[in-house]
């Protein structure tokens, strides 16, 4: 199985929906999928990442299937030392780095600022519905490794978001989660590819085949969206 972790396009917060520049960037970005295989969509409840999918299920003639637990990732808040709240996700990586030993994934939860009460239930969570969800495609997932109960040859696009995109990919990478939120900003629109590899023994594991890749927004010759990249020295 491979997967295409899809960010919503540019979105309107306020509107529930994308922005003119983000329908651009969607449409952009089925035009670059119609030419892949994909056999499946999945998308996130919410209006940004329903709008920007819409464009490619309609573009591949394919019905799009609600993965609730996709949506963004609700209270996951801290308090700044000064005296900012932030989503987690927006933490000032040089603040992680002040600090060593560096978060690893068994401690993360434990390590200011992240030691809020829910926020270990609420990766468990995010843990939990990854596992279910790929068992339903074939892979049990048994300490770090899935045990490959039927083969899964399928590309699936799932459109969803920062937050939640990240955490994703940090418990199927086995990387600590504080850590992936720091170092990486995937841009609206953007792809990540994780495919399933196999290696003829019965177990497969997930890897990183590229993140947020923006290659349809420069072949469309459209400029990039900056939602939720905090960094002030970005031209
Ligand atoms: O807070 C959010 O909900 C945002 C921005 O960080 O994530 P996204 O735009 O991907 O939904």
């Amino acid at each position: 199985m491979k997967i295409y972790l899809i960010r919503h396009a540019e979105p309107d917060y306020p509107n529930n929906t994308i922005t003119p520049p983000g329908h651009l960037e969607a449409q952009a970005l089925a035009e670059r999928l119609c030419g892949t295989k994909i056999d499946r969509i999945y998308h996130s409840p919410l209006g940004r990442a329903i709008h920007t999918m819409q464009y490619t299920a309609d573009a591949m003639g394919i019905q799009p299937t609600l993965l609730p637990w996709t949506a963004e990732l609700e209270g996951w808040n801290f308090v700044h030392p000064n005296g900012k709240t932030e989503v987690a996700w927006n933490v000032d990586n040089s603040w992680i780095r002040e600090h060593r030993p560096y978060p690893s994934s068994e401690n993360w939860h434990q390590l200011p600022p992240f030691n809020m009460p829910d926020f270990h239930d609420k990766y468990e969570d995010i843990r939990r519905n990854s596992d279910r969800f790929f068992e339903e495609n074939g892979y049990q997932r048994e300490g770090g490794r899935y045990r490959i109960m039927a083969s899964n040859r399928d590309t699936i696009a799932v459109f969803c978001h920062l937050g939640f995109g990240l955490a994703w990919l940090s418990h199927l990478l086995e990387l600590p989660l504080t850590m992936v939120w720091a170092g990486f900003w995937i841009a609206p629109s953007s792809v990540t590819t994780i495919v399933m590899e196999e290696r003829s023994h019965g177990w497969a594991a997930p890897r990183c085949y590229g993140v947020g890749d923006v290659g349809h927004l420069y072949q469309a010759n459209l400029p990039l969206s900056r939602a939720g990249l905090l960094a002030d020295n970005i031209d």
